[in-house]
């Protein structure tokens, strides 16, 4: 299978303050990628580089096949902070686009903002949060890119936005088979559209992985009080928390867990994702995860 992003040993220094440290990944083409983490995690240094917007202090990376271009028009990104041209139209950010990107598909361009309800004469300065997302999302797949990068794309919307955006995401991807690669924290959302997840905790790839394959093999085990490092049996456990009698373990094991001695329960994506992350958020210095429900 081809690979989307491939790194290895990746680190991103600013001074002595890494924010990403000896990261290797392999992410296969034609997945919709979660990429979750608490904040200042490395999320967005991660994109920034896969997009060639930030180089490397050491380690490798390979996009497509190849190193990573800025502004390459295989790539969509959309920044965090979703940015257009204040003093541009909507109209003139897609003539932008159709004059920057030879793949450029108007049609679809066209299409998106007359569902979306923007005015194409509107400044995009004077669109909401919402609607400067929704345009810049639209630019990026207009340019029918084989990489979309989203960085946190529905912070700014509101539930019924998101809810449409994810589906017109979901759509576009089942009909062009992009890889897309997106940041967020509201990992309800991200359970509902991603099959493959990258958690990055403190600068780190915490674990990596088809969805499918992470919920198959972790677990929820709970019973009589007991030391984590005596679990054995090739279970590697992933986060403990003890009562005076009882331990309630998060353990990744790819063998079924046949004890009696344990209640053995399945796990959410959004279980697992604040199992890895809860040794970042119990140290009280990260945003808690959001819980959408
Ligand atoms: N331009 C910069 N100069 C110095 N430090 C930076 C810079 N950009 C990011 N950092 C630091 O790098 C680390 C990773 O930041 P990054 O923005 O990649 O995190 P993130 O996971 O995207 O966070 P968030 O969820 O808050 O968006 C943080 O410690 C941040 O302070």
């Amino acid at each position: 299978m081809t690979s989307a992003v491939v790194t290895e040993g990746l680190t991103k220094r600013y001074g002595r303050r890494p924010a990403l440290s000896d990261c290797t990944l392999d992410i296969p083409a034609g997945h919709v990628v979660g990429l979750v983490g608490p904040n200042g995690a490395g999320k967005s240094t991660l994109l920034q580089i896969v997009c060639g917007l930030l180089r490397p202090t050491a380690g490798r990376v390979t996009v497509l096949g190849g190193d990573p271009v800025s502004g390459s028009p295989r790539v969509g990104f959309v920044a965090q902070d979703t940015p257009v041209y204040a003093g541009f139209t909507v109209a003139d950010h897609l003539r932008l686009g159709a004059h920057l990107n030879p793949a450029w598909d108007d049609a679809l361009a066209r299409e998106r903002v007359d569902r979306l309800g923007l005015d194409p004469a509107q400044k995009a300065g004077k669109l909401s949060g919402g609607q400067r997302a929704q345009l810049a999302l639209t630019v990026a797949i207009a340019k029918r890119p084989d990489l979309l990068l989203l960085d946190e794309p529905v912070a700014a919307l509101d539930p019924l936005a998101r809810r449409e955006f994810l589906q017109g995401l979901m759509e576009y991807v089942a009909e062009s088979g992009t890889s897309v690669v997106m940041s967020s924290h509201l990992v309800a959302d991200l359970e509902r559209v991603c099959d493959y997840l990258v958690v990055l905790v403190r600068s780190r790839v915490r674990v990596t992985g088809e969805v499918e394959e992470l919920l198959a093999t972790h677990h929820r085990i709970t019973g009589a009080r007991l030391d984590p490092a005596t679990l054995g049996g090739g279970r590697q456990v992933v986060h403990a928390r003890h009562t005076d009698v009882q331990s309630t373990l998060v353990v990744r094991s790819s063998a079924p867990i046949d004890d009696p001695a344990f209640t053995v329960d399945g796990i959410d994506l959004e279980d697992l994702v604040l199992a890895y992350m809860s040794e970042a958020a119990e140290g009280g210095r990260d945003r808690v995860l959001e819980k959408q429900r």
